[in-house]
């Protein structure tokens, strides 16, 4: 397993306003777009592409453009919606599926409520969407969907993620796939209630409420 750490003034700057308590939904929501926007920058850096020959005004020219299979970009529901928009503009062929995933707080197990992927995904290149890896029960969950729907090839974007979730992922995909995830910052650690420090509370809450 690959990690990526941003380092990026830019997106420090962001995370500290994101991290803020007093930052309100609105601009949370508005931080959470643009900071996708800079993670998928680096989370693409590997996309596949095609040679293709075309002509400017001035000459003929070779370039590239995204490559078939379109890539398949899945948010994780609820908190990984605020970052499917920032993603899809920067990956425009992206297909999009959705996994509905709700940590239960006592347990810390993963429970899906909702999922639609495509049954078969081998050969495509697979981004998870979740602005945060915790204890990382819920991203293995999901990087098990993709493996068993035949996927070799996923990166998470994340914004925060625990040292704990990091090494739990990373035991569990081994050398099975070459998964990489992309992050804005490694945090401390995780509480007693496996919420992440210092972190930025929980992050389906603060962009959508308290439901
Ligand atoms: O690494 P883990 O310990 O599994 O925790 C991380 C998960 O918890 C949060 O979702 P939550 O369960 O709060 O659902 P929500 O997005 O609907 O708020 C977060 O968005 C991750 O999906
Ligand atoms: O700190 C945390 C941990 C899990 N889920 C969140 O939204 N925040
Ligand atoms: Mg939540």
């Amino acid at each position: 397993m690959r990690l990526h750490v941003a380092d990026h003034p830019l997106v420090a700057h962001k995370l500290t306003v994101l991290r803020d308590k007093k930052t309100p939904s609105p601009t949370f929501r508005q931080l959470v777009d643009e900071l996708v926007t800079l993670l998928a920058y680096e989370a693409t850096r590997d996309v596949h592409t095609d040679t293709v020959q075309i002509e400017t005004p001035v000459a003929v020219t070779t370039g590239v453009k995204l490559a078939d299979p379109r890539p398949l970009v899945v948010p994780i529901l609820r908190a990984g919606l605020g970052m499917l928009d920032g993603m899809t503009r920067l990956l425009p062929t992206a297909e999009v599926g959705f996994l509905g995933m709700q940590r239960d707080e006592t347990t810390l197990e993963a429970i899906t409520y909702a999922n639609r992927l495509p049954d078969d995904v081998s050969g495509r290149q697979c981004f998870l969407l979740d602005p945060m890896l915790a204890t990382g029960g819920t991203l293995v969950a999901a990087i098990d969907y993709l493996l068993a729907r035949g996927a070799r090839d996923v990166t998470a974007v994340c914004l925060l993620a625990a040292p704990e979730g990091i090494e739990v992922v990373e035991k569990f995909v081994g050398d099975r796939a070459d998964v990489k995830i992309v992050v804005a910052a490694v945090d401390e650690r995780l509480n007693e209630k496996a919420y992440i420090v210092p972190g930025l509370g929980d992050a389906g809450d603060r962009l959508y409420g308290i439901v």
